[in-house]
């Protein structure tokens, strides 16, 4: 028996699930010792490779994440917050770091989240990729630099099966505008525009989403001023960015100290 560490992959048939199940099951540095599922799934019970599509890898799906975990250092964990939230209470309990990137939580799921990181090693980030997090440095430091004569503006465009907006990555590159600007982003935050909605009020960050196709992921943040603008911007052609992130936080987080973290520690950015 390998003493790699153990990594379960939680919603093993999403898209993000199956991506994460090929790269740990592939890695030199870690093994799959558990796939999670949702109960009534018709994976459940299956070789998790074969329902894949592939070659068996001795791994069954499962419903029941204490059984899953109990080989496991770390959860990798990219579903939905209905999904995240309970997951949170059983990670701790098996002393399991669990790395979350799952978007969409409310500030309640939050606040849950927070409460579980007292006992639980928790890493969490609305984007696991490099270039999403050097983007998010950036934006605070041009934010900080420019006044509030240059309007900020927040695009994001996602594929047509993507249930929340703004995405997790366009809410981290406001906080990180507002925080360069020294102001609470639920105060100057505009999401979603409509009708007459009068013109634009100086200091606000404003949101746009847009849907379609198979787009992975791609956000600008535009620093609209007279005459000039700046705009920042990352595209991901490959969901495998965010799985690799996942996987170096999950290695990462083990023998941690309980608490949140996020991309930047893992990152040390
Ligand atoms: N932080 C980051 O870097 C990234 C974050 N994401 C986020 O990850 C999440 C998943 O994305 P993606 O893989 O595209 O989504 P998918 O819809 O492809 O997969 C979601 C998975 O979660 C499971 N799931 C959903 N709801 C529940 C529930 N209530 N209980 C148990 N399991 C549930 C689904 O199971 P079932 O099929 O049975 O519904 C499925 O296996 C999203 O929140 C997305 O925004 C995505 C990419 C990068
Ligand atoms: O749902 C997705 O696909 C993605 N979600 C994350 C987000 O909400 O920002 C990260 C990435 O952009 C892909």
């Amino acid at each position: 028996m390998s003493d790699l560490p153990g990594i379960v992959v939680n919603g093993a048939s999403g898209r993000m699930g199956q991506m994460l199940v090929k790269l740990v099951s592939e890695s030199p540095a870690a093994r799959l010792v558990g796939v999670l599922e949702r109960s009534g799934h018709d994976w459940v019970g299956r070789d998790i490779g074969e329902a894949m599509g592939g070659a068996a890898l001795g791994v069954p799906v499962t419903d029941d994440p204490l059984e899953a975990m109990s080989k496991a250092q770390a959860v990798i964990d990219f579903t939905a917050p209905a999904a995240t939230v309970p997951l949170a209470a059983i990670a701790a309990q098996a002393r399991a770091v669990h790395v979350i990137g799952t978007t969409g939580l409310s500030g309640d799921d939050i606040a849950r989240l927070d409460a579980a990181a007292r006992h639980a090693i928790i890493v969490r980030a609305g984007n696991m990729s490099l270039g999403v997090n050097l983007l998010v440095q950036l934006t605070r430091k041009v934010a900080a630099a420019l006044d509030e004569v240059f309007d900020i503006e927040i695009v994001e465009a996602h594929h047509k099966h993507k249930v929340d907006a703004p995405s997790g990555t366009a809410l981290m590159l406001g906080e990180a505008a507002a925080e360069g600007r020294g102001v609470k982003l639920d105060r100057v935050a505009d999401r979603g525009r409509d009708g007459i909605t009068g013109a634009r009020v100086d200091g606000h960050i404003g949101f746009a989403a847009i849907r379609g196709g198979d787009i992975v992921g791609e956000h600008d943040v535009i620093f609209a001023g007279p005459g000039e603008r700046v705009v920042l911007r990352h595209v991901a052609t490959d969901r495998a960015i965010f799985a690799r992130g996942a996987l170096k936080a999950a290695l990462w987080g083990i023998g941690r100290k309980p608490g949140s973290y996020d991309m930047m520690d893992v990152l040390g950015l």
